[in-house]
């Protein structure tokens, strides 16, 4: 929803604010990157321009432009606006125009503040409410409303933000993911069976500005025929937030090593699956600096706090696991939310490997004493054998 002859984007973010002048800069510069490559990637029109502390999208198409832009990682929210000179007129003429275009009967609200040097103005914040709302309720009646006035929680809430050369005008704000812009931390590898949980482990690393490099372990005879593709289709939909930084699914063809693992190990075998996952895909990148998953604590049997600290010694790097406090309706509401849940309802194939009896209390030496001997070269060769296939980023 936007005013009449909205031609601008605003776009908020927050955390990048408190860094200091120099990060936040090279931030900003990343976010303004990243955002005109969704923009490119879903063909809206727009210009993307930095000011302190602010991104404006210049476009004609502003609703499709606002979509976007709000799957951008460090986005904390964005309005499509209608710029206007700063003076009371100028305002109160794109309020009207808002109300009459937007307004349905019961309340509406003005929402003004002013940023910048606000001395630059002769009139403060609530001089534009009262001017505004006044203009606006007249306008309104003579459209044959009964307006009111609410402040706490109006119907239609008109805002206006005013900057010391133009002035923004919009009704709607609609909220970004948050976080940093991507790329502004070191790139990760991320386990991705395509399951309801690692794709909401990999874009929550995302929205924490790491790069992820998605990674699917091909469990062969294990893993079922529709397994491969869903981790595809997962990746797809990830890559749809980072046009330009997640193009790739590499694939691990272990078949073979899963198969030796199923038919040598009993209670431990998941553990072991996991440390040989964990350590394919730490060696299938030469520059990530973590492996991320999505594991979480207690979720299954190979997952108790015991199992996860026996895992993760596999390897040196630091295994990331967004998830690991979360319980299992707010992964699956968050999957909902980025367009990962449908492409991942499919039984995962690991459901197949898992024994009767897992252990639940391993330590790291009981999983050492039951792991092939090979283990780490067996690893090594698999992830010399990864495949990369292209990904194109899915809009659904
Ligand atoms: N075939 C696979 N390829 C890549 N990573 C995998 C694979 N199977 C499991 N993982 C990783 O190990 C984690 C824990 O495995 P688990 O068996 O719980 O996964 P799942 O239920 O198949 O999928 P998900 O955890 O994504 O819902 C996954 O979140 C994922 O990060």
């Amino acid at each position: 929803m936007h005013p009449p002859g909205a031609s601008t984007v605003l776009v908020r973010h927050g955390e990048i604010g408190t860094k200091s002048d120099q990060v936040r800069m090279r931030m900003e510069g990343r976010l303004r990157e990243n955002l005109a490559a969704i923009l490119a990637d879903r063909d809206v029109p727009g210009d993307v321009h930095v000011e302190r502390n602010r991104l404006y999208v210049h476009t004609d198409a502003v609703e499709a432009a606002t979509s976007a832009v709000t799957d951008g990682f460090g986005v904390v929210s964005a309005s499509p606006a209608r710029v206007v000179d700063p003076t009371l007129d100028a305002i109160g003429d794109a309020l009207v125009a808002t109300a009459e275009a937007h307004f349905a009967g019961g309340t509406f609200g003005i929402d003004a503040r002013r940023a910048g040097e606000t001395d630059a103005h002769p009139f403060s914040s609530r001089d534009i409410g009262e001017v505004g709302g006044r203009a606006v309720g007249e306008a309104l009646d003579a459209a044959g409303f009964d307006p009111s006035v609410d402040l706490d929680d109006p119907d239609l809430t008109l805002s206006v933000e005013c900057r010391p050369d133009r002035a923004f005008v919009f009704c709607e704000t609609r909220s970004g993911p948050g976080g940093l812009p991507l790329g502004s931390q070191a790139p990760l590898v991320a386990l991705l069976s395509g399951g309801i949980d690692s794709p909401v482990a990999a874009w929550l690393a995302m929205k924490r500005g790491a790069r992820v490099q998605p990674i699917y372990v091909d469990l062969g005879d294990y893993g079922g025929a529709d397994h491969r593709a869903r981790a595809v289709a997962t990746a797809e939909r990830l890559a749809a937030y980072a046009p330009d930084q997640v193009d790739e699914l590499s694939i691990a063809p272990a078949g073979d090593a899963v198969e030796r693992i199923a038919e040598t190990t009993h209670d431990h075998r998941m553990l072991v699956l996991r440390r040989l996952m964990l350590r394919i895909a730490a060696q299938a990148s030469e520059s990530a600096v973590g492996v991320v998953t999505g594991e979480s604590i207690g979720q299954k049997s190979s997952q108790t706090t015991a199992n996860l600290a026996a895992v993760q010694r596999a390897i040196g790097a630091p295994v990331i696991r967004p998830l690991a406090t979360w319980d299992k309706d707010r992964v699956i509401a968050r999957a909902r939310e980025i367009g990962t849940y449908n492409d991942a309802t499919i039984d995962a194939g690991c459901n197949r490997v898992a024994p009767s009896y897992p252990e639940t209390g391993a330590t790291p030496a009981g999983v050492d004493a039951v792991e092939p001997a090979d283990a780490s070269r067996m690893a090594a060769d698999i992830a010399d054998r990864v495949e990369s296939i292209p990904i194109e980023p899915r809009h659904d």
